[in-house]
This record gives structure tokens, C-alpha cells and sequence, in this order.
């Protein structure tokens, strides 16, 4: 039997520390994930690189990827698109590789419907002044943005219930290694129902 990686969806509000946790998990040594690098038409930030950090597109190019079916999902959010390329987490996922999404809310929902044995786990602030703090400090984004993420967050944190997990971003490593274990216990329960199936056709 040809087994397959697993789809991690890392979602929660902006600012909780996603993009930080998960550069904390890929550098680790060990780290066994692949990263789906997004893609967006919100403008790079300082020191952002495309291809690294995201594949930047116009809103005529991300539109045309839409059309053209080359989105496993995709979402407005607060004012720009993002969405995840299908083609390369379809490939890495068949090849047996973990492939490691961080998104947002709506865009994991639509990966819940399409991939409903992914393991989606949600990102949660220790509070919601917590979460503002973070944004302000983080200092990438206009009063207004903030207040337009700060607004989204509200209902985003209504859904958490929806999720696999919930590990909440107080520090930097227990998320790491709470998230670490998540998927290794997924990778232990998914092995173990698949030997009872081997062994099960090996009988009949
Ligand atoms: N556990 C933590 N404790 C304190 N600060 C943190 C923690 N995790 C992340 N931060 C800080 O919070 C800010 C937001 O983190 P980050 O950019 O990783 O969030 P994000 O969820 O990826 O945001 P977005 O969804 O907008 O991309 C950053 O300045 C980061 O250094
Ligand atoms: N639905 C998707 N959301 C994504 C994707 N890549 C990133 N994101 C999320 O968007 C917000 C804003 O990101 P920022 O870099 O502008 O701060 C954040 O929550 C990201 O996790 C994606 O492919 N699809």
C-alpha cells in the first residue's frame, strides 16, 4: 500500500504567530514537512521574497489561476487574495510527503470540504489584547488594516471549534512542540489503522 503524506492545515487569526511558529517548526533539523509556498496579491513587505516567502501575483494573474483551476482553495482577505497552489500539494502529498499549509480561516474550511482527512489545527491567542499587541508590534500594517484584522479575528476565533486541535500560541516553542506531537500521534493512529487493513486483506 502506497502511502501518502499528510495535509497540515495551520490556521487561526492574523497575527497569533503562524507564519513565526512555523518558521520555528522548518527550522528544525529533523523537520519532515514540506511548506506550500501561497500565493497572494497583497504588495511584498520589507525583505519579502517571491518564491520564499510567497509567489506575488496581480489580481489579474491570481484570477486567471482561479479560473484555470490551479487553486486548492482561496480567499479575500482584507482586501487582498490568497490561495494555495494545488498542483505541487496534490504531488507532494502522493509522493508520501507531509505537505505543511498556513492559512487562513476561510481557505481551511474549503480544504476541510475538499480534504476532509487533513489535520487542521487552530492557532489561538492567549487573548484578544494579546493578539493586538502582536499586530502593533509586528508593525507591518496600517492602523486601519490592524483594525480590519482585529475585526476578522473576532469571527475567525468563533470557529476554532471546527478545528482537529486547538494549541494556543502563548510561547513560541510549547506551540512547536505541541504541534510536533499532534503530528506525530496522527502519524502513529494512521499507521496502526492501516496494519489492521493490511493484515484484515492478508486474512479474506
Ligand atoms: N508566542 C509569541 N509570543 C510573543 N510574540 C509572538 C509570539 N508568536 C509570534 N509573536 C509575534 O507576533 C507577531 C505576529 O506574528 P506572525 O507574523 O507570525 O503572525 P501570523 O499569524 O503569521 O500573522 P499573519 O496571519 O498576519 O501573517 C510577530 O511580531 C511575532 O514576532
Ligand atoms: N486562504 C489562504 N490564506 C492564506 C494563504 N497564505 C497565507 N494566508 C493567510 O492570509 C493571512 C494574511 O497573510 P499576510 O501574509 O498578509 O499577513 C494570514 O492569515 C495568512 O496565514 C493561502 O494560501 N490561502
Amino acid at each position: 500500500m502506497n502511502e501518502k503524506g499528510l495535509l497540515i492545515v495551520l490556521s487561526g487569526p492574523s497575527g497569533v504567530g503562524k507564519g513565526t511558529v512555523r518558521k520555528a517548526i522548518f527550522s528544525q533539523e529533523d523537520t519532515k514537512f514540506e511548506y506550500s509556498i501561497s500565493m497572494t496579491t497583497r504588495k511584498p513587505r520589507e525583505g519579502e521574497v517571491d518564491g520564499i516567502d510567497y509567489f506575488f501575483k496581480s489580481r489579474e494573474e491570481f484570477e486567471a489561476l482561479i479560473e484555470q483551476g490551479k487553486l486548492l482553495e482561496y480567499a479575500e482577505f482584507v482586501g487582498n487574495y490568497y490561495g494555495t497552489p494545488v498542483d505541487y500539494v496534490r504531488e507532494t502529498i502522493n509522493n508520501g510527503r507531509d505537505v505543511f499549509l498556513e492559512i487562513e480561516v476561510q481557505g481551511a474550511q474549503q480544504v476541510r470540504d475538499k480534504f476532509p482527512e487533513g489535520l487542521f489545527i487552530f492557532l489561538a491567542p492567549p487573548s484578544l489584547s494579546e493578539l493586538q499587541n502582536r499586530l502593533v508590534t509586528r508593525g507591518t500594517e496600517t492602523n486601519e488594516v490592524i483594525q480590519g484584522r482585529l475585526n476578522t479575528a473576532r469571527k475567525e476565533i468563533e470557529m476554532m471549534n471546527l478545528y482537529d486541535y486547538i494549541v494556543e500560541n502563548d510561547k513560541i516553542e510549547n506551540a512547536v512542540e505541541k504541534i510536533n506531537s499532534i503530528v506525530q500521534a496522527e502519524h502513529c493512529k494512521r499507521e496502526r489503522v492501516q496494519q489492521r487493513y493490511i493484515k484484515m486483506l492478508e486474512v479474506e
